[in-house]
């Protein structure tokens, strides 16, 4: 058996950010070049569904704890069909995984999907360096990649920004589909995929839901095609100031006061729909262990996050909106940032976290069971 040791044996490798900040280390997956948004993630486990998360499409995920490859990868856990993010950085990569479900190595599938990664660097600076800096372009360079580092800067600096980034309609599915309810079904709900996660549409499978997932262009006529009882708007990659298509559908769907859920991009595209703004946070929310807190019931709970951007809404007052009243519903307790909206006329709202828990805790999982009531009440 082989055993790689830290990368020993791997190609020299570089890190660049964009303010000129570098880290050496090995080549971790495929050797060659990247570029993306630096981005840190915080949780110690999940890393199977961080990977393959579209909303993570075109950032470089920088893994806090310091031992990621540990259970290997199996076939049960991606949450879309390819890796989407576009670099990885690890501390220490696992050097023998050991799970009953392992296939392969981490190492081997990010080789094999051709995603250009760096180990052995000091993830706990690089993060730091982040939170005071704010998330910036960066990019990886292994074996040929590895240049004089004034012309790797050039590079990175001539990657294209998150900020204004329009990614949905690059990550979504192109040919609409059906996820069909487990047991009798109840209901049937539209899903805009921006970017959905596979755990979403199950979550609502499970409790009696038939999903149709449609393209991130579908129209308000081919949401209404398939007589849904109710309208969800999924996550997603890039800056929610772009969505201009999704922000006009789900103001048809608020019109007609069908019953809406939306998560993380889908808040944000709630958020503007209402009239709100959003804005680029300085280095986002990654992770599977941020506080929020349900203002609606005064509970907390420990929830899963990635996202760079939010919502600008007002957490003390109710805001009069061209839908009636809508209020923020839920809040993260480390930073006071908008976590969930709601409006109080009609039934609709979202959140900006992540109930479908992959990975993740489950805690939040009653917001799924909130967006059935919803229906319910609509059919009563
Ligand atoms: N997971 C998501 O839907 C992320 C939404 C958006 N791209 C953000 O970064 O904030």
């Amino acid at each position: 058996m082989t055993i790689s040791t830290r990368g020993a044996g791997k190609a020299p490798a570089v890190l660049v950010l964009e303010d000129g900040r570098s880290f050496r280390g090995r080549a971790y997956g495929a050797v060659g070049e990247t570029f993306g948004e630096a981005v840190f993630s915080t949780g110690m486990t999940g890393y199977q569904e961080t990977l393959t998360d579209p909303s993570y499409h075109r950032q470089v995920v920088v893994m806090t704890a310091p031992h990621v490859g540990n259970t290997g990868v199996n076939d049960e856990d991606p949450e879309s069909a390819r890796i989407w993010v576009s670099g990885y950085v690890v501390r220490d990569p696992a050097r023998v995984p050991s799970n009953w479900r392992s296939r392969r190595t981490l190492d081997q599938e990010l080789a094999q999907q051709g995603v250009v990664g760096i180990s052995g660097i000091d993830t706990r600076a690089l993060t730091r360096h982040l939170r005071e800096r704010g998330a910036m372009r960066v990019g990886i360079f292994s074996g040929n990649a590895v240049q004089d580092e004034g012309v790797l800067l050039a590079k990175v600096r001539q990657a294209p920004e998150m900020s204004g980034a329009d990614l949905a309609a690059e990550v979504a599915t192109e040919e609409a589909y059906v996820v069909p309810a487990v047991g009798t079904k109840k209901f049937t709900v539209a899903a805009i995929d921006l970017g959905i996660k596979g755990m979403t549409p199950h979550r609502m499978a499970e409790r009696g839901i038939e999903v149709h997932v449609l393209p991130a262009t579908a129209t308000l006529e081919d949401v209404y095609a398939v007589e849904p009882d109710g309208v969800f708007f999924s996550n997603g990659p890039g800056d929610p100031s772009t969505a201009d298509h999704p922000v006009s559908v789900m103001r048809g769907v608020l019109e007609r006061k069908t019953p809406l859920f939306g998560i993380c991009f889908g808040n944000q595209i709630l958020g503007r729909s209402l009239g709100f703004g959003t804005y680029k946070l300085k280095y986002g929310h990654r992770g599977i262990n941020q506080p929020v807190q349900d203002r609606t019931t005064g509970k907390v709970e420990v929830t899963a996050h990635n996202h760079g951007f939010a919502v600008d809404a007002p957490l003390d007052k109710v805001s009069d909106t061209e839908f009636g009243r809508a209020e923020v519903s839920h809040v993260c307790l480390n930073d006071q940032v908008v976590e969930g909206l709601q409006l109080l006329d009609q039934p609709a709202f979202s959140v900006q976290y992540h109930p479908e828990a992959a990975a993740g805790p489950h805690d939040a999982a009653y917001l799924f069971d909130r967006f059935v009531t919803l229906m319910e009440g609509q059919r009563a």
